[in-house]
């Protein structure tokens, strides 16, 4: 969907075909410190001002698998105080997509469901790990029991942006899984896609094709 990219590169989203590259999407209520988790893996730091996202912000993180270099890009909005739709392009082509909540406010939780079903309707089988931020609030929170990941058959971290706790952990595991998704995927939707966009390409070629040998035809006379 290049045309997503209005012009801007970083945004078109066809070089996430490339082996190399994957996207991984971060979802969950505002505050709940998706940015906080992005800095404190990316740069080892933690500012606690908040600042909520403004649209997008997408952060770029080079690493290697299995020898290979891979280029990772996290894909960061801003969460919203009530639940609201995402754009599309936003789950576009995602490999996994990491969703947030924060163990202080029970209503965070709650919308995962919310977050949950739209990624599903999007982005059916790319896999998705439940996360449980700030622990360092309250280190109590550990020991409850947070059904909501059981239930979907999701991995569930818990983690600290404020003191790093299992913050790196989280990101490479889900990074691993990106790649794997990537490598052995038969998602439905992105079969589909393909066909969609082979589909187009077949039918610009047929019309190429029509418009050159049209051209070629000697000109009748009733034409000159
Ligand atoms: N105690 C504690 N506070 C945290 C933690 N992570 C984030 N915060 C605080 O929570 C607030 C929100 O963090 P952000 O990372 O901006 O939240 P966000 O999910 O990106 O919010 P939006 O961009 O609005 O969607 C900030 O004031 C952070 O300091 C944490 O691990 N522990
Ligand atoms: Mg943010």
């Amino acid at each position: 969907m290049a045309s997503d990219a209005n012009g801007i590169p970083e945004l078109d989203q066809d070089k996430y075909d490339a082996d190399e590259q994957v996207k991984i999407i971060c979802l969950g209520d505002s505050a709940v410190g998706k940015s906080k988790l992005m800095e404190r893996f990316l740069i080892d730091g933690y500012r606690p001002q908040q600042l909520s996202t403004y649209a997008l912000t997408l952060y770029k993180y080079n690493t290697t698998i299995d020898r290979k270099a891979v280029l990772v890009d996290f894909w960061d909005t801003a969460g919203q105080e009530r639940f609201q739709s995402m754009h599309p392009s936003y789950y576009h082509k995602a490999h996994a997509c990491i969703m947030v909540f924060d163990v202080q406010r029970k209503i965070t939780y709650k919308n995962l469901t919310n977050w949950y079903t739209e990624l599903r309707e999007y982005r059916p089988e790319i896999p998705c790990v439940v996360v449980a931020n700030k622990i360092d609030a309250d280190m109590k929170v550990t020991q409850r029991n947070f059904n909501f990941a059981k239930k979907q058959g999701l991995p569930l971290y818990f983690v600290s942006a404020a003191d790093g706790t299992n913050v790196v952990k989280m990101f490479k595991e889900t990074i691993k899984m990106a790649m794997s998704y990537k490598q052995n995927s038969s998602d439905f939707m992105d079969e589909v896609m393909r066909e969609l966009e082979n589909f187009e390409l077949e039918q610009n070629k047929d019309l190429s094709l029509q418009t050159a040998q049209e051209g070629l035809k000697p000109e009748s006379p009733e034409s000159v």
